[in-house]
């Protein structure tokens, strides 16, 4: 199995790496690659940890070295957020870096499994799919939005809230990332009862806590650590899938029958070739089906907004 990071050198990247280098499987291979010359240095660095790991590290000039044989490609390049801003105005910049990353990903890794970190989110996968469709080289069950944080921050939210082991939490969360595009259904958490007052709460705090983050660091950035777990906790799942495990489930942003929306993030069941089954998300209590019907206007609209990016208005 060869994975390809894309931005590696980074907050996210780096860390990302670290957890991927202790936890791919023995003989995978790990690809490091971004457009900071530190990244040679990244690899060297990761190389000395003594697991069956191989690590090379690739700077701008060597993105088909990089992207060469690729199983999966993580895509974590681009700026982060400071104090005061959406994840929507990384738009201008991360858009551009999302389209010629993946343009290196039809034209050397064409059937690789493409996972979006870069924010937004909702907008980059658009723009993701657009590019790989304008090369002949879409295929929707292998293109992904990582959301995965949005499920960790609520298992740790919901487990601190009512005094519970997070390892025993599961918390279905559908959507976008950004905002009230994020919707936790609280009300499918297996054997926790919450009142109103709760449901809000934590629902405002899942939906918020990526500002959390940026307001914390003070200009230093977003979450960085947190996400490289989850990451990490995606790509392993991928990685379990490719090689063949069975019911391996993750939440994650991708293009479904487009009843919501044309990319959502939903229950997945991961196979030999990426989305083996999307799942239905059950039923939705009355407050979440208000959340999801005043959210999909905007999140259709961030998806719109990628469309064109890529194929002009
Ligand atoms: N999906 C999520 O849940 C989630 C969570 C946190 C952050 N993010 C997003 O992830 C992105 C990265 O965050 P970070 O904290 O790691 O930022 P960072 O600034 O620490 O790292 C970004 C890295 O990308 C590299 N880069 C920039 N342009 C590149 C290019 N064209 N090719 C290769 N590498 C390039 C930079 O050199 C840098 O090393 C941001 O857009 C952030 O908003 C997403
Ligand atoms: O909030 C951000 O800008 C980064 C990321 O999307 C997060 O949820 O932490």
């Amino acid at each position: 199995m060869k994975v390809a990071v894309l931005g590696a050198a980074g907050g996210i990247g780096q860390a990302l790496s670290l957890l991927l280098k202790t936890q791919l499987p023995a003989g995978s291979e790990l690809s490091l690659y971004d457009v900071a010359p530190v990244v040679p240095g990244v690899a060297v660095d990761l190389s000395h940890i003594p697991t069956q790991v191989k690590v090379e590290g690739f700077g701008k000039d060597d993105l088909e070295k990089a992207l060469t044989g690729a199983d999966i490609v993580l895509i974590p390049a681009g700026v982060p957020r400071k104090p005061g801003m959406d994840r929507s105005d990384l738009f201008n910049i991360n858009a551009g870096i999302v389209k010629t990353l993946v343009e290196g990903c039809a034209d050397f890794c064409p059937e690789a499994c493409i996972s979006i970190i870069t924010n937004p989110v909702n907008t980059t996968v658009a723009i993701a799919a657009e590019t790989l469709k304008a090369k002949g080289k879409y295929n929707p069950a292998k293109l992904f939005g990582v959301t995965t944080l949005d499920v960790i921050r609520a298992e740790t939210f919901v487990a601190e809230a009512k005094g519970l082991n997070c390892e025993d939490i599961v918390v279905p969360v559908i959507g976008g990332h950004s905002g009230t595009t994020i919707l936790p259904l609280l009300s499918q958490v297996e054997g926790v009862e919450f009142t109103q007052e709760e449901i809000e709460k934590l629902t405002h705090r899942i939906q918020n806590a990526g500002t959390e983050v940026v307001e914390a660091k003070a200009g230093g950035g977003s979450a960085t650590l947190s996400m490289g777990l989850a990451a990490a906790r995606f790509c392993l799942s991928l990685v379990d899938a490719l090689n063949g495990e069975e019911d391996v489930f993750e939440f994650t942003y991708v293009e479904g029958d487009g009843s919501d929306a044309r990319f959502f993030a939903q229950p997945v069941l991961l196979g030999k070739d990426g989305v083996k089954e999307i799942f239905d998300y059950g039923e939705l209590s009355d407050y979440e089906a208000k959340c999801k019907a005043e959210m999909l206007d905007g999140l259709r609209g961030d998806i719109t907004l990628g469309e064109e990016f890529v194929n002009g208005q």
